[in-house]
């Protein structure tokens, strides 16, 4: 296992970067704590993958260090960094055996049988792979497969961290759930430093303790994922965290006070705004928004059944706010009023959290 520093960590693909958008991955400093289970989340293109094919050695980068517990390895290979990496599809031995394909790591670093056949057995058991055990890997379906996969991953005990890049891809929905948490119980278990890249929120915060959020090559936000809904640090975390995503509206603040579209809205950072960025706004998620005597006048446009709750559309002037509704409570219709949370409304200065 490793605690893993990344110490300012610049990255380009092309030669002679120039401009800001020539960095496929801008500067950067971060340190992985040693038996951390981390997610790299983010959209398609915003750098995860180039991230962790610098820790794994794929890619030596432009500018910077990288080390494992305080020893640089930047210019040491994969295999001496000793790592385990999942892919996105089943890497696996067809003509071998369930078994063989699990202990193939573990053969090949040459481990004593009889440890072989205990982690073996541990793992399969762990991936419910047991009853499978002496079939062939052809023979299984991709689901199966893919448990292999990650099983293989899994099985050493001596790696410095275990990477997953987008590896529930090719799992079955109802399959993907079952596995994500197990994944999770898995940590819990053998305390290796593991990383997992994604781009779907659910699995990031279902398996990771701490979120590292991505977007244009740059970290937004490292947070667990209470932080991540409390307290986003970017209205990009905001949007991209949350079923529906945080409501972002323009406002002006004055004398440490907010107003939205000529209401007064209580924030909790509002006192500490002193800049002067271009562009300022409030953001409150639909959970700390409510229905109330007095407050900002809205319209009801839309009402959307989401199971447990209700998701309730409305629009104050040009700007749509959103709130949750629990199932059966009582709905006003035509208009309303709204009532922010002041604890969980927050601004922002050119899209970062004013603090
Ligand atoms: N081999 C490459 N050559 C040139 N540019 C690349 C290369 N690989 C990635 N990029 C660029 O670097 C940026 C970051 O890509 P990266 O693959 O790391 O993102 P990602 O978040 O992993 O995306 P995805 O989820 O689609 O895999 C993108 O703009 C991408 O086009």
């Amino acid at each position: 296992m490793a605690r893993i520093t990344l110490q300012d960590i610049r990255h380009a693909y092309g030669p002679d970067p120039q401009r800001e958008e020539d960095w496929a991955l801008k500067k950067l400093t971060l340190e992985l704590k040693d038996g951390g289970a981390y997610a790299l989340l983010g959209p398609s293109g915003c750098g995860k993958t180039t991230l962790l094919n610098l820790i794994s050695g794929l890619l030596a980068p432009t500018e910077g260090r990288i080390l494992f517990d305080g020893t640089d390895i930047t210019d040491a290979s994969p295999e001496q960094r000793n790592i385990a990496q999942v892919f996105q599809f089943p890497v696996i031995y067809d003509t071998m055996t369930v078994y063989s394909n699990l202990a193939f790591p573990l053969r090949n670093r040459g481990i004593g049988e009889k440890e072989v056949d205990a982690r073996v057995r541990e793992i399969a058991h762990m991936l419910e792979l047991d009853a499978t055990l002496m079939k062939r890997a052809s023979g299984l379906t991709a689901d199966g497969k893919q448990k292999i996969s990650l099983g293989r991953g899994l099985v050493r005990s001596d790696v410095n961290v275990i990477m997953f890049d987008e590896p529930l891809t090719v799992i079955d929905p109802h399959l993907k759930w079952v596995l994500r948490s197990k994944l999770k119980e898995l940590h819990h278990r053998i305390r290796r430093t593991m990383i997992y890249v994604t781009h779907d929120q659910t699995e990031a915060l279902t398996f990771a303790e701490q979120v590292v959020v991505m977007k244009d090559g740059q970290i937004v936000q490292i947070g667990t994922p209470i932080e991540l809904f409390e307290r986003p640090q970017h209205t990009f975390v905001g949007h991209f965290i949350g079923s529906p995503g945080m409501n972002v509206l323009p406002c002006e603040v004055k004398g440490g006070k907010a107003i939205f579209a000529g209401n007064n809205v209580p924030a909790f950072n509002a006192a500490a705004y002193k800049g002067n960025g271009k562009t300022l706004e409030l953001g409150v998620r639909p959970e700390f928004v409510r229905f109330a005597g007095d407050g900002i006048p809205v319209d009801i446009v839309k009402v959307a059944d989401a199971g447990r709750y209700r998701i309730v559309e409305t629009r104050h002037q040009a700007h749509s706010i959103k709130l949750l509704v629990a199932e059966g409570a009582e709905l006003p219709s035509g208009q309303a009023r709204l009532h922010f949370d002041a604890d969980h409304t927050q601004i922002y200065e050119d899209g970062w959290m004013v603090s």
